[in-house]
């Protein structure tokens, strides 16, 4: 039933508990018979050995579990900015989150950054506030900085018992219950009524709960005025509907490590987050173009997303797919839409924390992973072939650093062309491609981080060394004023010539255009596209450096062609020859990439972090203060910040944090 079903994700910091708490919840659903604890390297999801090792969490593996009538499958998301592309392909086949927080870290920048991203994708969240049992740890300090800092309006719903070495339990506000694990595992609960010492707290709370959401639902205002009791059930609903449009926040609070507190997250996820059917379904293309919101019907037409592939030793290609509408069946051929092929999914499988459960279809609202599809990647839409249809694609953040890959031994060079193949395949955000100058093979990534992984990875699962270069950010050119260019491509060999005249104009502009000006004939429609084809393929290699060229509009002004001797590739040739020789005289420019970066640190190092920033030409965005703590956020070019974090490790005795992720381009000084 898919009103019991519960698509979420778990996001948070790095080092908030994410693993700890999807263990304890893996552990609590009963699927798991062990506990891992991340410190000690043995952990359920982490299953990739280097994840081990690093003790963070790089790919989102989705799991399914049951709670009380409900199934619930989470998508695990990566804590490291460096991944940013994973936390966006997670979230958009999510319908809901859990987002943790440290109780002494509180809201650090990069939680701010994936709740602006959740933001983006209108993803109903409740906040979990974990480790309130290490020194330090302070609930509403915490709640009150997810309102000032995240600008969410957060309702706590239950309120912890104790901090520190000495919290073992939470009051339930909804219910009204003080509720206490008395167990090392957390499996044993003791639920009373509040007592009286509590009470007056707890009321107080709870009575802010109810005021507040009084103005959204005439029952709760009712009651309200009347200064009568709120029922459970109704406070509970009243708080569903508000959680679903994004009004509030639930929050609550927990210690995984020491198991207490998790239930009642599982709980809330499943009373407060959406199901499916509470979430708009993505609109789709149909192949004539016609724009429509498919229902979410299992008997509906077929519409299911792959939103990731992960590369398995023994089946090949496991495909994880969201089905938006109708069924996916096991030993039916689907339709790929973007690769305009017929596949047939041989089997489906839900992946649970530690095994496969093979199933004979997956229907609308749910994730399951396939078997069997051979050219697959992220982002593909399966359909039935006789209802072709289009998902809207995931968006993945454009790579901003590269670096060369040479094989230790030469003649691996080939395989190592392969394994990259397979590894880009699964990971969007990777582009491998060859310096035609040098031969080298060039890995292009969101940060040195993931770079690193990725040449960890030829080592571990393909047994290929390999030599690197030195990271180099991925520069772009743009254009800075008009100018014009002209081909006359003409060349007698032999029998017949090649002709072709094109005369075409640049001019700076937001994004990438062609524009096609000239008077009817002069270039015949046919070659139209070839001449296209030439400008794109002259952008590639800007005029200063050789960098990708941006944020340009062409217009093709005027041209000529002949009868006999024009073809498509004479006009192509003309069209890549005018374009350069425009965007030579456009007084090009060459951009850099700018990181967004985001250091929380002590007070006592803000002087220096500050020069440091400005001696890597950076630029102060603003400086906020928590308590004794800074929060320093700036823009600096990502040149400048390669080993970054040895730098600040140096320059704070350790004890500042950073993050940084992509912002934009900007011209180079
Ligand atoms: N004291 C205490 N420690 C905790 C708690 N939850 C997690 N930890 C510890 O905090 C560290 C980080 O926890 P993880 O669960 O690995 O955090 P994570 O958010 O998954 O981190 P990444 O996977 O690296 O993003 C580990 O050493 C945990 O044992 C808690 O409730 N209390």
């Amino acid at each position: 039933m898919t009103a019991n079903l519960r698509n979420i994700g778990i996001i948070a910091h790095i080092d908030a508990g994410k693993t700890t708490t999807t263990e304890r919840i893996l552990f609590y659903t009963g699927k798991t018979h062990r506990m891992g604890e991340t410190h000690d390297g043995d952990s359920v999801m982490d299953y990739l050995p280097y994840e081990r090792e690093r003790g963070i969490t790089i790919t989102s593996a989705a799991t399914t579990c049951r709670w009380r009538e409900y199934v619930i499958n989470i998508i695990d998301t990566p804590g490291h900015v460096d991944f940013t592309g994973e936390v966006e392909r997670s979230l958009r086949v999510l319908d809901g989150a859990v987002v943790i927080f440290c109780a002494k870290g509180g809201v650090e920048p990069q939680s701010e950054m994936v709740w602006r991203q959740a933001d983006n994708y209108r993803i109903p969240r409740v906040a979990y506030i974990n480790k309130m049992d290490v020194p330090g740890a302070d609930f509403f300090r915490v709640v009150t900085q997810i309102k000032e800092v995240l600008g969410a309006c957060p309702v706590p719903i239950n309120i912890p018992v104790g901090s520190e070495a000495g919290f073992r339990g939470v009051i339930d506000l909804v219910r009204m219950k003080y509720v206490v694990w008395q167990d090392e595992l957390g499996t044993s609960i003791m639920e009373t009524d509040v007592s009286d010492e509590q009470r007056e707290t707890a009321a107080t709370c709870r009575m802010q709960i109810v005021e507040y959401l009084a103005e959204t639902d005439d029952r709760l205002l009712d009651l309200f005025l009347d200064n009568q009791p709120v029922p459970e059930e109704l406070l509970r609903e009243v708080i569903r509907t508000n959680t679903l449009v994004g009004r509030v926040v639930p929050v609550l609070c927990g210690s995984s490590y020491r198991n207490v507190g998790v239930q009642l997250l599982l709980d809330a996820v499943v009373d407060y987050l959406p199901s499916p059917l509470d979430v708009a379904n993505p609109t789709t293309e149909r192949e004539t173009g016609e724009k429509e919101q498919l229902s979410k019907d299992a008997d509906g037409p077929l519409a299911a997303l792959v939103f990731k592939i992960v590369a398995d030793r023994h089946v090949g290609n496991l495909a994880y797919v969201r089905v938006y509408s109708g069924r996916l069946e096991a030993g039916t051929y689907v339709w790929n839409s973007a690769t305009r092929q017929k596949e047939r999914v041989s089997r489906i499988l839900k992946m649970h924390a530690n095994h496969r459960e093979e199933v004979p279809a997956v229907e609308a609202g749910d994730i399951a992973a396939v078997i069997g599809l051979k050219q697959v990647a992220t982002g593909h839409t399966l359909c039935r072939p006789e209802a072709p249809l289009v998902l809207e694609p995931i968006s993945f953040p454009e790579p901003v650093i590269q670096i060369a890959v040479n094989p230790a031994q030469a003649r691996e060079q080939s395989r190592i062309a392969e394994a990259l193949a397979r590894i880009a395949a699964e990971d969007p955000t990777l582009r491998v491609a060859t310096d035609h100058e040098t031969g080298e093979t060039i890995l292009s990534g969101m940060g040195e981080l993931h770079l690193e992984i990725i040449t960890e990875r030829l080592k571990r699962e393909f047994k290929l060394e390999v030599e690197l270069g030195r990271p180099q950010v991925a520069y772009k050119e743009t254009i800075t004023r008009m100018a014009l260019g002209e081909c006359k491509y003409a060349k007698q060999t032999g029998g017949r010539g090649q002709f072709a005249h094109v005369k075409l104009q640049v001019e700076p502009a937001e994004g990438f255009f062609v524009e096609n000006r000239i008077a009817q004939g002069a270039i015949p429609r046919e070659y139209l596209p070839a001449v296209e084809a030439g400008i794109r393929e002259a952008i590639k290699k800007g005029p200063l450096k050789g960098y990708p060229v941006v944020n340009l509009k062409v217009t093709i002004l005027d041209g000529a062609f002949h009868e006999v001797d024009s073809s498509e590739l004479a006009f192509k040739t003309a069209g890549k020859l005018a374009l350069k020789e425009a965007l030579a005289k456009a007084s090009p420019r060459l951009l850099e990439p700018i990181v967004k970066l985001e250091i929380t640190t002590p007070d006592e190092f803000t002087g220096s972090i500050l020069s440091n920033i400005s001696s890597k030409r950076g630029r102060l965005e603003s400086m906020e203060t928590y308590h004794r703590t800074r929060i320093i956020k700036s823009f600096v070019p990502l040149a400048e910040l390669f080993g970054y974090a040895t730098a600040i490790r140096s320059l704070s005795q350790g004890k500042a944090a950073f993050s940084m992720h992509f912002s934009h381009y900007e011209e180079r000084a």
